[in-house]
């Protein structure tokens, strides 16, 4: 058996987010189109004496440590599966901002599931690592696909997409976090009382993604939270129009943010857009990615 196996996941960004009414389970029916991006967590599991979580990075304060985890989730779940004790240590190298609508814990539930698969030689299927993400969250399976997808029902049912080229991404972190459930509820709150159309894809949004046209995907974008995140965090709307006023060819709340995303023309138009971001003021942190990005990706299995 392997001593310590390690995973890097990548953050996502929601090219179009199409919300229907909610469901009687509180979930809503989406069609969402996820671009996996360059911001990555990795991480590592070691056996240890019992289930024991650790993080370190710049947001690692705001991270439970406990069993609510998505991390000890994952291993958890594996582990009653095959009636195996989850006895491991899970390591978080976290990049991706908490609470940021980036998929950062549900990036974190995919990596652990795959180490501790990988750690235990459970041999679980694609299939079976898919429905146990499924469990664990609605972002969970993208996070293991990585690469671009549709996803439907509350987001978990995943179609891989063509991407025809690399598309460059600025991202804003704001000074706070944003709760996905709350900015659900609000959503609910601001359509009380109008009729919520079926989500349905953007055929112009899946054409721009296959050429790789990113003049064509800034058109093309959407995000149904978008209004609701805005309405809890009304300062976004100034972080959005500095990207804009910046040169970026399109400016949208990632997921249910509060975490802001620019499209740029070319990595240089991008460094551009961050830099001028940046300096307005209207955030705490400036990154830059691309996508799409691998998904969960096994990068280091050692000692024995
Ligand atoms: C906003 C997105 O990040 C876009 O990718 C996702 O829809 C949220 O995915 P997630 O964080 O994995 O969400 P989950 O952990 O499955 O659910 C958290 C909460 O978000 C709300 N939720 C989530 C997904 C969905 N399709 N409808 C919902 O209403 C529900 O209140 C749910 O209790
Ligand atoms: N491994 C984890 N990393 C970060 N947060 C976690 C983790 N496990 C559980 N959480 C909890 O989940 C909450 C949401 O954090 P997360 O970073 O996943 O948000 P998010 O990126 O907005 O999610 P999404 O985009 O999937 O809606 C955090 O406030 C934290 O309490």
């Amino acid at each position: 058996m392997s001593a310590s196996v390690a995973v890097r996941v990548p953050a996502k960004v929601n090219v179009q987010l199409a919300v229907g009414a909610a469901r009687p389970d509180g979930f809503h029916d989406l069609a969402n189109v996820f671009l996996a991006v360059g911001l990555y967590d990795e991480v590592t599991v070691t056996p240890a004496d019992e289930l024991r979580v650790t993080c370190e990075g710049p947001d690692a304060d705001q991270v439970p440590l406990d069993r609510t985890n998505l991390a000890a989730r994952a291993a958890i779940v594996l582990a009653e599966r095959r009636g195996l004790e989850p006895a491991v240590h899970v390591h978080i190298a976290k990049d991706i901002p908490v609470a940021g609508g980036m998929a950062g814990g549900s990036a974190d539930g995919a990596g652990a599931l795959l180490a501790c698969d990988a750690l235990w030689g459970t041999g679980a299927s694609r299939e079976e690592l898919l429905d146990i993400c499924a469990e664990l969250g609605s972002d969970v399976p993208f996070s293991l696909v990585g690469g671009a997808a549709l996803g439907t029902g509350r987001g978990e049912k995943l179609r891989v997409l063509d991407v025809g080229g690399t598309f460059h991404w600025v991202f804003a972190m704001a000074g706070r976090g944003l709760s996905t459930p709350a900015v659900f509820r609000e959503f609910d709150r601001l359509g009380e009382g109008t009729v919520i159309p079926e989500p349905v894809a953007s055929q112009p949004l899946l054409d721009a993604l296959a050429k790789g046209d990113p003049d064509a995907l800034a058109a093309a974008v959407s995000n149904d939270l978008q209004p609701a995140a805005l309405s809890l965090f009304p300062e976004l709307a100034g972080t959005l129009a500095a990207g804009r006023a910046a040169g970026a060819l399109t400016a949208l709340v990632s997921g249910s943010g509060p975490t802001t995303a620019f499209l740029a023309r070319d990595p240089e138009s991008a460094a551009e857009v961050a830099e001028t971001l940046q300096a307005s003021g209207t955030c705490r942190a400036v990154r830059t990615a691309s996508g799409p990005a691998p998904g969960a990706t096994v990068v280091r299995v050692s000692g024995a």
